[in-house]
C-alpha cells in the first residue's frame, strides 16, 4: 500500500514506534538542544461520552486530529494530539467515554481506557458545565481516584453553554465530587473548546504538571495515528451525520486502499482511496445509502472535503457500503475491523 506524497500531509511524520508510554519514541534530536527545564509527558482528557474530550483535544492541538460529533461514543480509538512549546511537549491521548458495556465493543472500550489512565503523567477529567453532575460522572471520578498518585484537573467544559451563576454552581460541585472520591483536584478550570475559552489555560496547566524530560516527538507532528485511521475516521465522521438510533454505533470504516495515482504530474496530484462501510443489518443500508445513492453521495462529497484539508492533496474517494452481521459482538468482525 502507497502512502501519500511526501510534505502532503499536515498530520506528518508519525513515528512508527510510537504506540504506548511503555515503549514511548526514543527521544528525538539531539538531548543537548534541549533547553533546560524542558517538559514533556502524556495527558488525557477523561469523560462520559459526549463530554467534550475529543473537541478539546483538538482545539489544543489547533488542527482538527480527531472525529467529533452529536453522538456519544464517537471516538474508538486512543488518539495521541502533539502540542508543541518551545519549552514543552504535551502529548493527549483521546479515549472513548467510559460507560457502562453492553456489547463486547463497549467492555473492550472500556478496558482501553482504564489501560490509558495507568499509562498518562496527568488526567484531565471533564465536566460539561451543560449538564448536572450525574451518576456517570460519580462513577468515572471513584474510577480515576484509583489511579492515586497521578494528578487530575477538573475541567468544566462547554463552558460557553452556560451563564457565571450555573458555571459558579457547577465548579463549586466538581470541587465537592472531588472532596468525595478522595481528590485533590490540581486545577479546576471552566474551558470552551468552541469558542477557544481558557483553552491555552488548560495547556498550560497541563505542561505544569508533566515532568522534566525531552521532546518526544519531531517539531510539527501532530499526530502519531497512521493517515489511513484518520482518513477512515472522517469517513465515519461523515457517515454517522443525520443518523440516529442505534445506527451510529453500528457504522464502522474500513480503508482496502490509498495511494497516488500514477501518471499524474508532480504539481497535479490525486490521491485514490477506496473505502468499505460496514453496517451490522441489510436493513440499514437504505438508511446509509439513500434514494438512488444520494446520502452516499452526500456522505462521500463531505469525506472528501475533509480528507483534502487534512492532508493538502486532492482526493477521489470510492465508498462501498457492506454488511458484516452484528460486528459488535463478534470477536472475529471486531479483529477484522481493528479492535
Ligand atoms: N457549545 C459547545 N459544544 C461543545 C464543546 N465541546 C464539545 N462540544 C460539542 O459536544 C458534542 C460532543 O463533543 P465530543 O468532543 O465529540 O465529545 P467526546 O467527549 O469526545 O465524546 P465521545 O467520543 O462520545 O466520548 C459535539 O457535538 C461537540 O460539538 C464546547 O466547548 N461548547
Amino acid at each position: 500500500m502507497s502512502s501519500t506524497p511526501e510534505g502532503s500531509s499536515k498530520a506528518k511524520g508519525r513515528p512508527a514506534q510510537a504506540k504506548g508510554k511503555a515503549d514511548r519514541p526514543a527521544p528525538a534530536p539531539a538531548p543537548t538542544q534541549q533547553p533546560t527545564g524542558f517538559k514533556s509527558g502524556f495527558a488525557c482528557f477523561v469523560g462520559r461520552p459526549n463530554a467534550g474530550k475529543s473537541t478539546l483535544t483538538n482545539a489544543l492541538v489547533g488542527q482538527k486530529i480527531v472525529i467529533t460529533s452529536s453522538k456519544p461514543q464517537t471516538t474508538r480509538h486512543a488518539v495521541r494530539g502533539i502540542v508543541h512549546r518551545p519549552d514543552s511537549q504535551l502529548i493527549l491521548v483521546d479515549t472513548p467515554g467510559l460507560h457502562k458495556p453492553r456489547t463486547l465493543l463497549g467492555q473492550r472500550l472500556n478496558d482501553l481506557v482504564k489501560s490509558t489512565w495507568a499509562e498518562v503523567d496527568v488526567i484531565g477529567i471533564c465536566l460539561p458545565a451543560s449538564d448536572k453532575i450525574g451518576p456517570g460522572d460519580r462513577f468515572l471520578v471513584a474510577e480515576a481516584a484509583k489511579v492515586a498518585k497521578t494528578p487530575k484537573v477538573a475541567l468544566a467544559t462547554k463552558a460557553d453553554l452556560v451563564e457565571p451563576e450555573r458555571m459558579l454552581e457547577h465548579l463549586t460541585q466538581i470541587q465537592e465530587l472531588g472532596e468525595a472520591a478522595g481528590i485533590e483536584w490540581a486545577a479546576i478550570i471552566p474551558v470552551s473548546a468552541t469558542s477557544g475559552f481558557q483553552v491555552d489555560l488548560v495547556t498550560d496547566e497541563l505542561i505544569q504538571l508533566l515532568p522534566d524530560g525531552f521532546a518526544l516527538y519531531p517539531d510539527g507532528d501532530i499526530t502519531d495515528e497512521p493517515e489511513e485511521t484518520l482518513v477512515a475516521e472522517l469517513i465515519r465522521e461523515a457517515a454517522l451525520e443525520g443518523v440516529r438510533d442505534e445506527l451510529p454505533h453500528s457504522i464502522a470504516v474500513t480503508i482496502d486502499e490509498m495511494g497516488l495515482r500514477e501518471d499524474r504530474p508532480e504539481d497535479k496530484p490525486l490521491l485514490d482511496i477506496y473505502a468499505n462501510i460496514y453496517l451490522e443489518r441489510d436493513s440499514q443500508k437504505g438508511i446509509v445509502i439513500g434514494h438512488k445513492g444520494a446520502r452516499l453521495r452526500e456522505v462521500g462529497a463531505e469525506a472528501r472535503r475533509q480528507i483534502e484539508a487534512l492532508l493538502g492533496t486532492p482526493v477521489y474517494l470510492d465508498l462501498h457500503v457492506k454488511i458484516a452481521k452484528n460486528w459488535q459482538t463478534d470477536a472475529k468482525h471486531l479483529r477484522k475491523l481493528g479492535f
